[in-house]
């Protein structure tokens, strides 16, 4: 029986370049966010499994009996969640066949990683979960992933599979390689229920944080990243990342050999920005910047070939092109959020001043800093005022 209160979290992430074109099987780069995902621990009633997630409206609470006797009846030899399995869970959690509102998709894959993780490692625990995200939800910012990574780990902690790493006294622990490298493959599972067909990027950069290309499963931390300053931009319209890389696999069936090279030229852009990158100095200057800048305005033209533009996007980008500032999509598209690279010869005063345009069309934006930690265990009396009210509101 899972006795202690603890807390689980990992940061969202920023594609700088190579989405799409890594769910096949081209190169990605991508770096973690400094805002994340929290996810509170706490031993639940005997015999009760609960949840909450008040990022997308649910409270749930099943009895373990009847959770470890629908695990039995749906007990799979493969790892991957299946069409059956899924159905299966669906109608017991009361879910329509075919919903796809963030909260039907989020109970989904708690449900299915609990059952999933539970079966292999241990029994079906008696915990309270909690799950709240600085992250906008569905934005592009890898929410999805952060609250897979936040399950993984809480899950395959109380079921015994990996160790809780956290000393008495420590206020923040993490878990050894071989321990992630199991939470990113199980948090690999949970966006696959999410998004149908993840590359698994967005996960691996919730699980190590940090820098990296990743290319086909391939995880590689970039050699040296220098300090980026990165505006970021939501522009507040929903989409989902399961219908836009569904959409794109249709272009690319429908019109192969004019996609094709736009896909080859993407991963052509990714394996450069990746040299520009390691060859420049830590604290870059003002010289180094005009060939990112290009290779932003392309790829931004290439993933409005692919169709994964939107008219937000586009005024995104003439919005900071007016300020002679380059900007692109990042994470799935179809409005959601936008970068905008700000060289270190920008004035604050044109920063300043584009923030204010964008925030005149509707937009929120806000400056990051990125390449911040993967997955993280903490004590929760060390988390922030600001996270502790979220978590015990909800
Ligand atoms: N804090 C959260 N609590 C519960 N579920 C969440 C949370 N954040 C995200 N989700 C789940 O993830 C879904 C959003 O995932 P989606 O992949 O469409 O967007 P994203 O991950 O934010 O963007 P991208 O995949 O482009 O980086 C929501 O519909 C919900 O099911
Ligand atoms: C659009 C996509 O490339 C990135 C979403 O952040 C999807 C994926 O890689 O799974
Ligand atoms: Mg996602």
């Amino acid at each position: 029986m899972w006795a202690r209160e603890l807390a689980v979290s990992a940061p969202g992430k920023v594609i700088l370049h190579g989405e799409h074109a890594v769910v096949l099987g081209k190169v990605a780069l991508a770096v973690a966010l400094d805002l994340r995902t929290f996810l509170r621990l706490r031993p639940g009633a005997e015999g009760r499994l609960s949840v909450c997630l008040p990022g997308v409206g649910v409270r749930r609470s099943w009895d373990t009996p009847g959770l470890r006797a629908l695990r039995g009846r749906i007990a799979g030899k493969s790892k991957s969640p299946s069409v059956e399995q899924l159905d299966a869970l669906r109608e017991f959690a009361g879910i329509a066949a075919g919903a796809s509102a963030p909260e039907s998709l989020a109970t989904l894959a708690f449900l299915y990683m609990c059952l999933a993780i539970s079966a292999k490692y241990g029994d079906v625990p008696s915990v309270d979960i909690v799950v709240w995200s600085e992250l906008p939800t569905g934005a592009g910012l890898g929410s999805s992933a952060a609250y897979a990574v936040c399950l993984a780990a809480a899950l395959l902690m109380v079921c015994g599979a990996i160790s809780c790493p956290l000393q008495e006294g420590e206020s923040t622990a993490r878990w050894t390689e071989e321990e992630l490298t199991l939470i990113n493959s199980w948090a690999f599972q949970g966006e696959r229920v999410i998004h149908g067909n993840p590359s698994g990027v967005d996960n691996a950069v919730g699980t190590w944080g940090g820098a990296l290309r990743y290319q086909a499963g391939k995880i590689t931390p970039l050699k040296r990243v220098p300090t980026l300053r990165i505006l970021l931009t939501n522009t507040k319209v929903p989409r989902s990342t399961k219908v836009l890389v569904a959409g794109v696999k249709e272009k690319i069936l429908k019109f192969p050999a004019i996609m094709n090279p736009v896909l080859d030229s993407i991963d052509a852009i990714s394996q450069e920005c990746q040299s520009v990158l390691e060859a420049m100095p830590a604290n870059p200057s003002p010289e180094h910047y005009p060939v990112l800048e290009e290779f932003f305005d392309i790829n931004q033209h290439h993933l409005n070939v692919l169709g994964v533009g939107h008219p937000s996007l586009d005024r995104l980008c003439q919005v900071t092109a007016s300020h002679s500032l380059h900007s692109k999509l990042t994470g799935a598209g179809g409005g959601g959020c936008g970068i905008t690279l700000l060289p270190p010869d920008t004035s604050p005063l044109a920063v300043e001043a584009a923030k204010q345009d964008l925030c005149a069309c509707g937009f929120e934006c806000w400056e990051t800093k990125i390449g911040a930690p993967g997955v993280t265990l903490h004590c929760c009396s060390s988390l922030s005022a600001q996270v502790l009210h979220a978590l015990a509101r909800s």
